[in-house]
C-alpha cells in the first residue's frame, strides 16, 4: 500500500503568502519552524514567554515573543508547538476564545486531536505537519538546503482548503524536499508513540545504558563501554539511513555481520515483540496517554525522577568528557536546563 507523497514540485506556498502565521511555543520545533517559514519568505509572530531561555532566544533570532491568546487573536494560521502535555490548558485558556472562522489551527503532533484532550469547533481546518525528526535536525537540514520528510493530515476542512494550506507550511518548514506523507492523525499519532518509545529513544536509551553496564561490570573501561555502545551508534545509523540495512551489513565487516545475524535475534527475540505489541496496545488504548497526562497532574513527578537517574547515569558521565575532546562534534550539554556548546572545559561557548 503506497502512501500518497507530495513534493515542493505538488504545490506552493502561495495559500500563505501574506497571510500571519503564529507559531506558540518557541522549542525544539518551534524555533525551527518559525526561522524556516521566515526564510521561505512567509510572515511569522512567535508566541512564547518573554524571559525564558527560548524566549530569549526567539528575541535574539529576531522575533518578539507575545502571548498566546493574542497571538492567535492575529493569526491566518496558528501552529501549535506547544508541549504535549500543555496544550489543554493552554487551548482552553488562550486560542479557543481567540479563534475565528476560518483560521486553520495546526498540530505537530496529533496527540490531543487524537485521544480528544483538544476538541477544536467546527468552522476552523484542523490540520497537521508533523516533521519526522528533532526540531533541531529541522532547522540544521533547512539551512544546509535539505529538509526533513514531514507527515501531513487533515482532521477537518472547514474552508475547503485546509489541505493546500498544510501542504504550504509542510514545504515552508522544508518537509517538501524530503516527502510530505499524508496521512491522518490516528496513525501519525499511535506510530510516533510505538517510534519513540520502543525503537527510537526508549528502546534505545534503554540498549545504550544496559549494555554500558554490561561492559562496565565485566571490568572493561569506562572509555571503551560509550564508544561501543553509543559513539559508533550514528556511524552504523547513517549507513542504514543511506542504504538500509543492507547497506550496513555490506560496509561492516563480515565478523560484525555473523555476529548480528548470531546475537541480534537472541536479544530481540519474539517475547521483546510480544513486548513492542503489549506497547502498542498501551498506545491504542490510551492507557500510556492517561499515564503521561495523570504524571503531569501531579507536576511530572515520575517523569523528573527518571530524568534526573537518567542524568546521572554513567555513560553519560563518561561520555560528556570523551566529546568534549571532541570539539569537530560541536559537543552540547545541558546547562540549567538550556542547551548549549562547551569547550574542551565544558565551559559553554561565547
Ligand atoms: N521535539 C521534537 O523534535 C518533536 C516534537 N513534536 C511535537 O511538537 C510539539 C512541541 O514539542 P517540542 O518542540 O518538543 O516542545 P519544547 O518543549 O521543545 O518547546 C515548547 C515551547 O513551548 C513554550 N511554552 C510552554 N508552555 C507555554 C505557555 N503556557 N505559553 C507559551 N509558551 C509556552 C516553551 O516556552 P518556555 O521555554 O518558556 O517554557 C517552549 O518554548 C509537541 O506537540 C511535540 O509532540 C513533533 C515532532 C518532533
Ligand atoms: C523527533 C520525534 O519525532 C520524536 C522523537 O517523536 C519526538 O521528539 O516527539
Amino acid at each position: 500500500m503506497a502512501i500518497e507523497t507530495l513534493y515542493e514540485k505538488d504545490g506552493s506556498l502561495a495559500p500563505l503568502q501574506g497571510k500571519t502565521i503564529a507559531v506558540l511555543g518557541y522549542g525544539s520545533q518551534g524555533h525551527a519552524h518559525a526561522q524556516n517559514l521566515r526564510d521561505s519568505g512567509l510572515t511569522v509572530i512567535v508566541a512564547n514567554r518573554p524571559d525564558s531561555a527560548n524566549g530569549k532566544l526567539a528575541s535574539k533570532h529576531g522575533f518578539t515573543p507575545t502571548p498566546v491568546a493574542e497571538a492567535v487573536s492575529k493569526a491566518d494560521l496558528v501552529s501549535v508547538c506547544l508541549p504535549d502535555e500543555v496544550q489543554p490548558g493552554v487551548y482552553e485558556q488562550d486560542i479557543a476564545p481567540n479563534l475565528r472562522d476560518g483560521q486553520t489551527l495546526l498540530f505537530t503532533h496529533g496527540f490531543n486531536v487524537h485521544f480528544k484532550t483538544i476538541d477544536p469547533p467546527q468552522n476552523v481546518d484542523v490540520v497537521m505537519v508533523a516533521p519526522k525528526g528533532p526540531g533541531h535536525t529541522v532547522r540544521w537540514e533547512y539551512e544546509r538546503g535539505g529538509g526533513v520528510p514531514a507527515l501531513l493530515a487533515v482532521h477537518q476542512d472547514a474552508t475547503g482548503s485546509a489541505r493546500e494550506k498544510a501542504l504550504a507550511y509542510a514545504i515552508g518548514v522544508g518537509g517538501g524536499k524530503g516527502g510530505i506523507l499524508v496521512t491522518n492523525f490516528k496513525d501519525e499519532c499511535e506510530t510516533d508513540l510505538f517510534g519513540e518509545q520502543v525503537v527510537l529513544c526508549g528502546g534505545l536509551s534503554e540498549s545504550i545504558k544496559k549494555g554500558f553496564e554490561v561492559l562496565t561490570e565485566a571490568g572493561y573501561p569506562e572509555e571503551l563501554a560509550y564508544f561501543e555502545v553509543c559513539h559508533e551508534l550514528e556511524l552504523i545509523i547513517n549507513l542504514i539511513k543511506r542504504g538500509g540495512l543492507d547497506y550496513m551489513r555490506y560496509s561492516i565487516s563480515n565478523t560484525a555481520e555473523f555476529g548480528d545475524y548470531y546475537t541480534g535475534p537472541k536479544i530481540v527475540d519474539d517475547a521483546s515483540k510480544q513486548r513492542m505489541k503489549d506497547a502498542l496496545t498501551h498506545i491504542q488504548d490510551g492507557s500510556f496517554a492517561k499515564a503521561f497526562r495523570d504524571d503531569y497532574a501531579n507536576g511530572f513527578a515520575w517523569f523528573k525522577k527518571q530524568r534526573a537517574e537518567n542524568a546521572g547515569h554513567g555513560v553519560e558521565g563518561v561520555g560528556k568528557e570523551l566529546r568534549r575532546m571532541m570539539p569537530w562534534l560541536n559537543p552540547v550539554e545541558l546547562q540549567d536546563g538550556k542547551a548549549v556548546e562547551v569547550d574542551a572545559d565544558g565551559a559553554a561557548k561565547a
